[in-house]
């Protein structure tokens, strides 16, 4: 296999505040190939956003990377090296903050944050905006980037380009304002997009235009996406692969069939069984149960412990990095969580805990069954249905969700 576009190893983000150290990223590793739309889903909080900027080092005071290696294309865009007195110190072939800012952003991996108003600046046209990126990006000369900032107003959807270029943001809907942020990003013919829930904002009609609309120009340009999303529904309609965050880690990594069809963390499971389905009505959803800890203080062994419906003694002793578990479709799947025999930690005849969930579970109304062995019907559940459906696992309940689980 050829080496990946980004190699992401033990990346660690802290940020420094008077209340503590905040653990935001803690040692994940990720990569995305040529080609791919790699999701990084979990709830509010787990880290999404700060991975994603660490990966351009956009993070600011009180934050800071301290550790892992990023790279790019080979390019070492983060590493750490031991110095002679022993402390640890940035890499010398560490792309410097001009290089990052020259080469990198824009052209080689550009961003698309949530909220567009954020991008695009309300005193300009969009048509303006669009060109001058084009301009000083590519080198163009003004009526040649006009041409092809129309060019690309046209690719990503927008009617009648011509006309609606010398309008200004707030003349165009969410989902246009989006499309424009999409066409910025593909301006420079980067490899690598970074989005991070460029769809949240969006109503689930809208959003489902947008995604295909990510996924014909992905075909075409072959451009590789990381998606941050907290709605599994996403991750199901365009990731190739996926990764789970918790709290900081990566709790599981798979391609996205696989992840769906077999389930290896309990905290995945729980996601899939919270999201909005056509097959179910909204009363059968299955919140999570209480609510992710902070990332200042994060529980001892397996973070996902006090809220796992799986939880054992062992549990709360043993802190579980991500193995190999199984292998799909050429890739790796991984998975942090003590009932695999890879980590061989006695968690078959740990006891089990008594975890909050599990006392709820118990209510016969919930139709989910109690921790212990046979505690992996919710994964079987959703066999039947997210994947065989045809890829359109949710509906239009799916806005439903957005208030409870983003912010
Ligand atoms: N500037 C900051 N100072 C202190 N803590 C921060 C800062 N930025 C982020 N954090 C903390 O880092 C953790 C991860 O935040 P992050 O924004 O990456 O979560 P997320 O997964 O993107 O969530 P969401 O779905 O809400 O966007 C949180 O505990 C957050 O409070
Ligand atoms: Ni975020």
């Amino acid at each position: 296999m050829t080496d990946p576009l980004l190699r992401v190893e033990n990346l660690k983000t802290q940020f420094f505040t008077d209340a503590g150290t905040v653990r935001a990223v803690d040692g994940i590793s990720f990569e995305v190939r040529e080609g791919e739309i790699v999701g990084l889903v979990g709830e509010s909080g787990a880290g999404k956003s700060v991975a994603s900027m660490s990966l351009l080092r956009l993070i600011e005071d009180p934050g800071e990377i301290v550790a892992g290696e990023i790279t790019y294309k080979g390019e070492t865009i983060f590493g750490l090296e031991e110095g002679p007195d022993g402390e640890l110190r940035e890499r010398e072939d560490m792309l410097s903050n001009e290089e990052i800012r020259t080469q990198i952003r824009g052209n080689e991996i550009a961003v698309i944050f949530q909220d567009p108003m954020e991008s695009l600046n309300p005193v300009f046209t969009i048509g303006g905006q669009l060109r001058e990126f084009i301009e000083l990006n590519r080198d163009l000369p003004k009526d040649a980037a006009k041409e092809e900032a129309i060019r690309m107003l046209r690719e990503v959807g927008i009617p009648d380009p011509e006309q609606r270029y010398g309008e200004y943001p707030h003349q165009f809907s969410g989902g246009m304002r989006q499309r424009v942020l999409i066409a910025m990003a593909l301006a420079c013919e980067p490899s690598l997009i970074i989005a991070d829930e460029p769809t949240t904002a969006l109503d689930v009609t809208v959003e489902g235009q947008i995604l295909e609309l990510v996924d014909e120009l992905q075909d075409k340009y072959d451009t590789s996406f990381l998606w941050v999303t907290h709605d599994m529904g996403v991750v199901a309609e365009i990731c190739d692969r996926v990764n789970v965050m918790y709290l900081g880690e990566i709790v599981e990594q798979a391609p996205v069939d696989e992840l769906f069809h077999d389930t290896k963390h309990p905290y995945t499971t729980a996601l899939l069984n919270s999201m909005p389905r056509p097959d179910r009505t909204v009363g059968e959803l299955e919140p999570i149960e209480g609510v992710m800890p902070e990332a200042i203080n994060p529980p001892s062994g397996c973070r996902f412990h006090p809220r796992c419906p799986e939880a054992r003694e062992v549990c709360q002793r043993v802190h579980p990095d991500a193995r190999e578990v199984a292998h799909a479709d050429g890739h790796p799947h991984r998975a942090a969580c003590l009932k695999h025999d890879v980590f061989d930690a006695g968690y078959d005849e740990s006891p089990p805990l008594e975890t909050a969930t599990q006392e709820t579970a118990g209510v016969p109304a919930g139709g989910r069954s109690t921790g212990g062995p046979g505690g992996e019907d919710g994964a079987t559940d959703l066999k039947d249905s997210v994947i065989e459906d045809g890829g359109e696992p949710t509906d239009g309940t799916r806005s439903d969700d957005r208030g409870e689980t983003h912010e």
